[in-house]
């Protein structure tokens, strides 16, 4: 298939519509996270390198907000521990249907996966050596989100891990314009108008909310985990990994 270009908020918009999962994202969805999240590619490998790292022989792992799969992929192809599975949970239909395609075509790892339709609000989580949050806690309501990171927290084992990608934010405005302009130069370099950057920063207001790096510490340290490490940050981008 022809790689397809995200050109969604590139003719100006009359009515701004809240950014949604929809068919139209899914069809360009790899071009506009490649594009949108700086060290994406980067990120997608090095989980694949955490997992296998981390995941502990009969036990599951999890991708939660899997999208099109990116992330279960990249832990399919590396974990080597025998008996692990892979849960993958996304709420978009759009998105679960294109992934489990891509899944199909990627047979030859010996990993089992099972991408399933539902909020990760309401998929047990248990028997878990590794849980992914890549850049999916963000469009989770602010006030929901310590129970899910205590639920997770509670089906990890001992010794497991959670990885936690998000959009940050920054207290200080000073730093805040900081890393969002550059970020906004990221975005411009990929070939996005300003027109583009503007509109879609709108269409997401509502819906993806960034937190401090301080705010998702002091949540996942209140949850139980004993150490919280930032491996990745780039501009207003980092990943934490969380170690029950
Ligand atoms: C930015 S994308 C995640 C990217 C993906 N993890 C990757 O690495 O390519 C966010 C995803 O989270 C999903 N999502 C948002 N809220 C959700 C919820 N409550 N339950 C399940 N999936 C959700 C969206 O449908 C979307 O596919
Ligand atoms: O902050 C932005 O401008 C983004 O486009 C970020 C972001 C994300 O972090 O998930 C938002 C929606 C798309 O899924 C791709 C990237």
């Amino acid at each position: 298939m022809i790689k397809k270009t995200d050109a969604i908020y590139a003719a100006p918009l009359q009515e701004m519509i809240d950014f949604k999962f929809d068919e139209r994202v899914v069809a360009v969805f790899p071009d506009m996270i490649q594009r949108s999240v700086p060290g994406y590619g980067m990120i997608i490998s090095n989980i694949g390198i955490l997992a296998a790292k981390y995941a502990q022989a009969g036990s599951h792992c999890y991708d939660l907000g899997c999208s099109l799969g990116a992330a279960t992929l990249s832990m399919r192809q590396r974990i080597k521990e025998p008996e692990c599975d892979i849960i993958a949970v996304d709420n978009s239909p759009a998105m679960l249907e294109r992934g489990r395609e891509l899944l199909a075509r990627d047979a030859a790892a010996a990993v089992p996966v099972t991408m399933i339709c539902a909020d990760i609000q309401e998929v047990p989580i248990e028997n878990a050596s590794v849980v992914v949050l890549n850049f999916t806690l963000q469009f989770i309501p602010p006030a929901q989100r310590p129970e899910l990171i205590e639920r997770i927290y509670a089906g990890l084992r001992p010794g497991g891990i959670l990885i936690l990608s998000e959009k940050i934010a920054f207290s200080e405005p000073a730093r805040q314009h900081f890393h969002q302009e550059l970020h906004h130069d990221f975005k411009r370099a990929n070939g996005y108008s300003d027109l583009e950057i503007s509109q879609k920063r709108s269409a997401l207001e509502n819906v993806m909310i960034p937190e401090t790096l301080a705010c998702h510490q002091e949540r996942l340290k209140s949850a139980g985990f004993s150490s919280v490490e930032v491996w990745f940050q780039c501009f207003n981008f980092a990943s934490m990994v969380a170690i029950k």
